[in-house]
């Protein structure tokens, strides 16, 4: 055995990845082991660990332990235990109260309800991981542990946090998202350790208020009966709604029943407005999938597809556990009850079959992984479908309505009371709150309704803290409260505040539905109407003619961009109509001025929905060309620039540049399941454009052009949901760059999806190396780092500060793990900081400084 002056020398063993099923009995023998690394492998059981006795640090992630090792208890040494990603349901008492030196224990990803009493006896520890289990409630146990510096407690069913955990000053970074939290509501926890910690000492000292809300949001195919359901759910009395009424975009109303207050969201039905719909489907909220029995057809699978699969994919794709409530409307024009039934049974009975298809795809994959002789390697997807197995999306019976009938519309009010009140479906719909939180809140209603605040409702966020003050009759509210209070209205959807928006910092819409006003003006089915309605007086005061509209209307029309004095007059127009006062210096603020963008537009570029035309940033220093039909320069439009909308586009780019695909052309396929979301591929391709210039955009296809290599993305709509990203076979010199543009947008894919945590997509690249005809798997989720390693490359992070950089180095050989080719190329290094930038070194920087990556 080594010395060293004496002494036993310590020795780091990794034996991850090696697919044991037992500890190797020379490694047991060797106790100057101090760290022994058994991630990725098939434990069970530990026989034998306890002689490995000077052992610090044991990782067991990734293994296959449903029984607690009990051996662990005799490790008496062990400061860090690596225990997540296993499938553990219990710890027995008797095993902490041995670990005295414990500091850090990772137990995420299993299956654990509680934890043993006498973890409280692991003083020192200071790091716990418990996410992703199945608590009610945190353990008594943490209560004692006075060192506790990192506790992370994500998706779990917890209901309360104690604030006695909160006590605790040596407590720096927790984290419950994802808990069905009522006291602290977890919107509030979003706000993090200080927002807590504040909520606990203003319910200490004052009063406590308990309120219940219920986000009811109105999904479904235009016409389906939406707005009639929800405006006669309002008004408890039938009401017509007229054709003419259509709703544009998303419009909010407000009811009491009984002791609950609703929040209705009417969304749109018409498919121009499904891109922004995703940003307001929120989790905790009741769904309402309104169907038009009177026109589904039984017969028509499309019918099925279109009525309400769309809308349940989406909604398990955005909020993987909401509450769908089905309604089907017009039932008295259906021609008879059996025909009415009879649709409702199918319905139903194809929801059912739905949802067992899709968990049967999931167990499918995941049998495919576990054949692979590799399968450790795909341990991150496996891991990201085993969380879609586990999701439940609960689809309730549905409901048979004639919206013309008020005895029917009560009779579906009674029923979301029940829902709402069952707390089987919904375990935390009473919330907690300061009654500070109250008083802000009816102070700014207050404001509202006196005019002290404008019309529009767009006030500075130290003006609206003089005014709540002079108004608010209660002691001296400070900033920070105020911010508080106003990030907890935001995440219900009372006001908006999108802080994380540099320039909109300090601004507060404290009418939700003036923002979504303007942005109907622009996201609407009918923009050209509104554009050709403009009045004369509204074009003169924007140095406009009425041949600019024509102008405008043929470039929407021909190259879905509008230009912006186009948009700054909707806006005038809009404002018009809606404020009496001051309408001029607000106008300016949100469609800006010939230095400045103006707050609509930092709006639809912070979601994705346009792709402002004129560069700013060394990332398109040079963004001169846009298609589809002709070669398009900005600065042709307008000295402000002008805005592209990807969803508007009709047209195929024309294939002009790009030509036909070849068959040696480099593919990467990436397979989406349930569905490519609606507004994916729109909102991938404005990232992805930022990225590159020049760029050609159109509908289902976007060419990007980088020193000289063409990159061509399309999306495919065929039984199997994919998207291609597809370049000629560079030639060798340029491989190493045409590869560094394909993971470029890979990133920003990846990036992206997080946003829809129901989604599953795994990439492909199908090999093109002589006689190998085998696919060769991407990672993806957190699965870069396998990737990474499978292809010769090295994953290495390091700290500096608070900022964590992770160096990925992109692969030396061909992707083909059976033939690897020896056109071998020097890896890359991709630095991607805190803050999500990328950038890639290499002769060909390309210096990825996009806002918008991590958004
Ligand atoms: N006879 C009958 N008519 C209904 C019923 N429900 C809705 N309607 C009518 O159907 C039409 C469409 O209803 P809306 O409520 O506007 O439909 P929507 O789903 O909001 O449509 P979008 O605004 O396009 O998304 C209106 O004329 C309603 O009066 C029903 O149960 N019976």
């Amino acid at each position: 055995m080594a010395q060293k002056n004496g002494f036993e020398q310590e020795k780091n063993v990794d034996l991850s990845r090696k697919k044991l099923k037992a500890l190797p009995e020379n490694i047991l023998g060797d106790t100057s082991v101090v760290q022994l690394d058994l991630d990725r492998n098939k434990l069970k059981t530990l026989v034998g660990i306890e002689k490995l006795r000077n052992l610090r640090c044991l990782i067991l992630s990734k293994n296959e332990f449903s029984v607690f090792p009990q051996e662990i208890s005799l490790l008496q040494n062990l400061e860090k235990l690596y225990l997540n990603q296993n499938k553990l349901q219990v710890i027995p008492e008797g095993i902490f109260n041995q670990l005295h030196h414990l500091k850090l224990l990772k137990l995420s990803l299993n299956r654990l309800q509680d934890l043993p009493g006498d973890l409280g006896q692991c003083s020192k520890l200071q790091y716990i991981n418990v996410s992703h289990n199945l608590l009610k409630e945190i353990p008594v146990s943490f209560l004692e542990l006075r060192n506790l510096e990192e506790l992370y407690l994500e998706d779990n069913k917890l209901q309360k946090l104690p604030p006695k955990l909160f006590e605790n000053k040596a407590l720096q970074k927790f984290s419950a998202a994802r808990n069905p939290l009522s006291e602290p509501p977890d919107e509030i926890c979003a706000g993090g350790l200080k927002q807590i910690r504040s909520y606990f000492s203003q319910i200490s000292t004052s009063e406590a208020d308990y309120i219940k809300r219920v986000k009811t949001m109105f999904l479904g195919c235009s016409m389906a009966g939406k707005s009639t359901l929800c405006r006669s759910l309002k008004q408890q009395q039938a009401v017509a709604v007229e054709l003419k009424d259509r709703t544009i975009g998303i419009e909010i109303t407000e009811t009491q029943v009984k002791d609950f207050r609703f929040h209705f969201w009417d969304f749109a039905g018409q498919e121009e407005y499904y891109l922004t719909h995703h940003v307001f489907i929120t989790p905790q909220a009741l769904v309402i999938l309104v169907i038009n029995l009177a026109s589904y057809q039984i017969e028509e699978p499309d019918s099925f597809k279109k009525d309400v699969a769309f809308w349940i994919n989406n909604i398990l794709m955005r909020v993987p556990d909401s509450v769908v409530l089905p309604v089907g409307t017009h039932v008295d024009k259906c021609s008879s009850l059996e025909v009415m039934m009879a649709k409702k049974e199918d319905i139903e009975k194809r929801i059912q079959q739905m949802m067992k298809k899709m968990k049967e795809n999931i167990q499918l994959r995941m049998e495919n992984f576990s054949e692979k002789n590799d399968a450790e390697l795909f341990f991150d997807q496996s891991n990201k479908l085993n969380s879609l197995m586990d999701c439940d999306l609960q689809v309730l019976d549905l409901v048979l309505i004639d919206c013309t009938n008020i005895k029917e519309i009560k009779r579906l009010q009674n029923r979301i009371l029940e829902i709402v009140q069952n707390k089987e479906i919904f375990p935390s719909i009473e919330k907690k709150l300061p009654y500070l939180y109250k008083m802000v809140e009816s102070t700014i209603t207050d404001l509202l309704i006196r005019k002290e605040i404008p019309e529009h409702g767009i006030v500075p966020l130290g003006e609206l803290l003089d005014k709540i003050n002079e108004n608010g009759g209660f002691k001296k509210l400070i900033e920070d409260d105020l911010k508080d209070i106003l990030r907890y209205l935001h995440r219900i959807g009372i006001i908006m505040w999108y802080e994380e928006i540099s320039t909109l910092a300090k601004t507060i819409f404290v009418k939700p539905s003036f923002l979504i006003t303007l942005f109907k003006l622009i996201v609407r089915h009918d923009l050209v109407e509104q554009l050709e309605k403009i009045p004369k007086a509204v074009l003169v005061r924007e140095r406009a003619l009425e041949k600019d509209v024509h102008k405008w209307i043929r470039q929407y029309r021909s190259n879905a961009i509008l230009d912006h004095k186009a948009v700054s007059a909707l806006v005038k127009h809009l404002l018009q109509q809606v404020s009496s006062d001051g309408e001029d210096d607000i106008l300016e603020e949100i469609t800006g001025n010939r230095g400045q963008k103006g707050k609509l537009f930092n709006l639809l570029e912070h979601f994705e929905i346009c792709l402002a035309m004129k560069p700013h940033t060394s990332l398109n220093p040079n963004a001169t060309v846009f298609h589809p039909g002709r070669r398009w320069d900005y600065m042709d439009c307008h000295s402000n620039g002008a805005y592209l909308f990807p969803s508007n586009l009709r047209n195929a780019i024309s294939m002009g540049i790009w030509k036909n695909d070849k068959e040696d052309d480099i593919r990467v396929l990436v397979y989406f399941l349930p569905e490519v979301p609606q507004g994916f591929f729109a909102r991938l391709i404005i990232r992805t454009c930022s990225l590159f210039s020049p760029h050609w955009v159109g509908f289902q296809t976007c060419l990007v052009v980088s020193n000289s290599v063409e990159l061509l993305i399309k999306e495919k709509h065929e039984e199997d949901q994919f998207m291609e990203i597809r370049c000629r076979r560079p030639r060798v010199t340029d491989l190493r760059f045409t590869w560094d543009l394909i993971l470029a947008i890979i990133f920003k894919l990846k990036k992206l999806s997080e946003q829809w945590p129901g989604l599953y997509y795994s990439i492909r690249s199908p090999c093109r190396t002589k006689n190998c005809h085998e696919d060769f798997p991407w990672p993806d989720q957190d699965g870069l780092s396998d990737y990474m390693d499978m292809a010769e490359g090295e994953v290495s992070t390091c700290s500096e500060g608070h900022r964590n950089e992770t160096e990925l180095l992109f692969p030396k050989a061909e992707r083909c793990r059976r033939r690897r080719t020896k056109e071998a190329w020097s890896p890359n290094v991709y630095n991607i900081n805190a803050t999500g930038n990328i950038s890639i070194g290499t002769n060909n920087t390309i210096d990825v400084k996009d806002q918008n990556f991590d958004s």
